[in-house]
C-alpha cells in the first residue's frame, strides 16, 4: 500500500475545534456558528455518548476533517476490531491510548482496512498515541502509580508509539521541542492544553498559548472551550488561527 503523500496544512487547518456539547443539535448549532472559519472538528466521548457517531459521518461528509477522540484502550483484539469500525465513518485521526500493545493493534485495524485492496489509497484515518492528559501533572502520575513523572513517561510513550507505526501524538505543548527531537518527522504533534493569554486554565495542567505552541512545534491545536464558550465562537476562532499564523 502507498499513502498519497500531504501538503503541509495551511494555519486555518492546524486548529481543532473539540465540539465537547451535550447533543447533536447543539453540535450542529456550533458548526453552523463557525461557518468557513473552521475545517477541523474533534467529536469526544461526550458527544460519542449522544449519537455523536453519525453526526461525525456526516461531518467528514460535508469535506470538514474529522477527529474521533475514543480514547481506545482494551486487548489487542478489540482494540484492533473497533479500529477497523471507526476507519468506516470517514475521521482523519482516531485516538487510541498510547500503550504499545493497543498502538499496534489500533494500526493493524486501520493498516488491514486500506490495504484489503492493496491500491494506492489517499491518507485514511491515522492513529494518534495519548501519552500522558494534559490535566495531570507529576503529582497526579505518581498518585496513579507512575514514579516517572510526566516528562519521562511522555517521551517513553512518544517512541513506543512510533515503534508501533502510530501516525502521531497527543502531547502538551510543553513537550512538543523535545519530543520532535526524539521522533521522526513522519509523527503529528497534536497539542491540547492550549489557552490564548488572559483564559482560564480550568482541569487543563500543562498550557501554552496558540503562537507558543506552534513556535515549540505543534502540527495541530486542540481547542475546546476557548472557542465553544466563547461569547462569539467565530471571532474566538479566528484569533487563535491568526495567532498560528504569526507564528508560522
Ligand atoms: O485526546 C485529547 O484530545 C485530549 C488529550 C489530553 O491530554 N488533553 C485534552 O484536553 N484532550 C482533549 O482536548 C480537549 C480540550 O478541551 P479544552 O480544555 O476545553 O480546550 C478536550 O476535548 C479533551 O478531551
Amino acid at each position: 500500500m502507498t499513502i498519497a503523500p500531504q501538503s503541509p496544512p495551511s494555519p486555518r487547518d492546524r486548529l481543532i475545534v473539540a465540539l465537547d456539547l451535550p447533543s447533536v443539535a447543539d453540535a450542529e448549532r456550533m458548526v453552523d456558528q463557525l461557518g468557513d472559519t473552521v475545517t477541523f472538528y474533534k467529536v469526544g466521548l461526550e458527544l460519542a455518548f449522544a449519537g455523536g457517531l453519525p453526526f461525525a459521518a456526516a461531518l467528514a461528509r460535508s469535506g470538514r476533517q474529522v477527529f474521533l477522540d475514543l480514547k481506545l484502550h482494551d486487548i489487542p483484539t478489540t482494540v484492533e476490531r473497533a479500529t477497523r469500525q471507526v476507519a468506516d465513518l470517514g475521521a482523519t485521526f482516531l485516538t487510541v491510548h498510547a500503550y504499545p500493545q493497543t498502538l499496534a493493534a489500533a494500526v493493524r485495524g486501520r493498516t488491514g482496512h486500506e490495504g484489503a485492496t492493496g491500491l494506492t489509497v489517499p491518507r485514511g484515518l491515522q492513529i494518534l498515541g495519548v501519552t500522558v492528559m494534559t490535566s495531570y501533572s507529576d503529582a497526579d502520575l505518581r498518585e496513579a502509580g507512575y514514579a516517572e513523572g510526566v516528562s519521562l513517561t511522555v517521551a517513553r510513550r512518544a517512541r513506543q508509539a512510533e515503534a508501533a507505526g502510530a501516525d502521531g501524538l497527543i502531547i502538551s505543548a510543553e513537550e512538543a521541542a523535545r519530543i520532535r527531537g526524539l521522533v521522526g518527522p513522519r509523527l503529528q504533534l497534536v497539542t491540547p492544553g492550549i489557552r490564548p493569554a488572559g483564559t482560564p486554565n480550568q482541569d487543563q495542567k500543562r498550557v501554552m498559548t496558540p503562537g507558543d505552541a506552534i513556535r515549540a512545534g505543534a502540527d495541530y491545536l486542540v481547542v475546546g472551550r476557548p472557542v465553544t464558550a466563547a461569547a462569539d465562537p467565530a471571532a474566538a476562532a479566528r484569533a487563535i488561527i491568526a495567532e498560528i499564523q504569526a507564528a508560522s
